[in-house]
């Protein structure tokens, strides 16, 4: 699914975001990425979306390699990755389900289906009753429940959630972390970087990967290696 080997990332300005990252994701893991705020958690995602190339090293996502040669297949590789962005990235003025729907714009689906898959997700989230709300009349913890329905209704093998839970209260928090985590039941794999490892330190079966100064470190806890 994954495999990074000697991956190092350096931005233009020659920063170094990541240092010789090694490691292997399976198909259907739940990952959790922590790591002081500037570790390079962002960077990693971005790699993983093709949103960045590595300096160095060779990365896999999904049976494609991600460099600038193979930008066309990249392009390809993100129809099957559901992101969830920090920010969000909903379009205001429109309606919940105008939001999830935009997501699959460009994925070749019918307008039929499409509309489907988003009424679909919309439920799965829990927001069924919220379909027709403008999203800037929904609470943070709603917005961020169109934004998961957005990254599932496009069926994704793989989702990268970035700091889901941040600006959530613990209730919410709990709920989010349930629900991205429910998505391993269709063989989805879910990778999440928080901050919050207070939510995360019971967990007892995922990958755990740390961040600190561009290196990482991982384990596994219960899951078969
Ligand atoms: N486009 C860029 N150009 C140059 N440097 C960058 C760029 N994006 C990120 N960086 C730098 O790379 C390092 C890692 O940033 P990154 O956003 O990956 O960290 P993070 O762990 O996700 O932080 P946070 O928890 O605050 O979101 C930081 O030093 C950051 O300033």
């Amino acid at each position: 699914m994954i495999i990074s080997e000697n991956v190092s990332l350096i931005y233009p300005d020659k920063t170094q975001a990541l240092f010789d990252v090694n490691l292997e994701i399976k198909p259907g893991e739940l990952v959790y990425i922590t790591g002081p705020s500037g570790s390079g958690k962002t960077s990693f995602l971005k790699l993983l979306m093709g949103m960045e190339f590595p300096t160095s090293g060779s990365l896999s996502v999904l049976g494609e390699t991600i460099n600038k040669s193979n930008y066309g297949n990249i392009q390809k590789l993100r129809r099957k990755i559901g992101p969830v962005f920090q920010e969000f990235k909903l379009i205001q003025g429109r309606t919940a389900l105008e939001n999830v729907m935009m997501g699959m714009r460009f994925l070749g689906i019918k307008p039929k289906l499409m509309k489907e898959q988003a009424h679909e997700a919309l439920e799965k989230v829990g927001l069924g009753h919220k379909k027709y709300s403008k999203v800037e009349n929904l609470s943070w913890g709603e917005s961020q429940r169109v934004a998961i329905a957005r990254a599932v209704a496009r069926k994704p093998l793989l989702i990268l959630a970035d700091e889901p839970t941040g600006n959530l209260d613990y209730d919410n928090a709990i709920n989010i972390l349930k629900l991205l985590k429910s998505f391993r039941e269709e063989d989805i794999t879910v990778i999440i970087t928080t901050h919050a490892t207070h939510l995360i330190n019971n967990e007892k079966d995922a990958m755990f990967i740390n961040v600190y100064k561009g290196r990482i470190t991982a384990e596994r806890k219960g899951l078969a290696v």
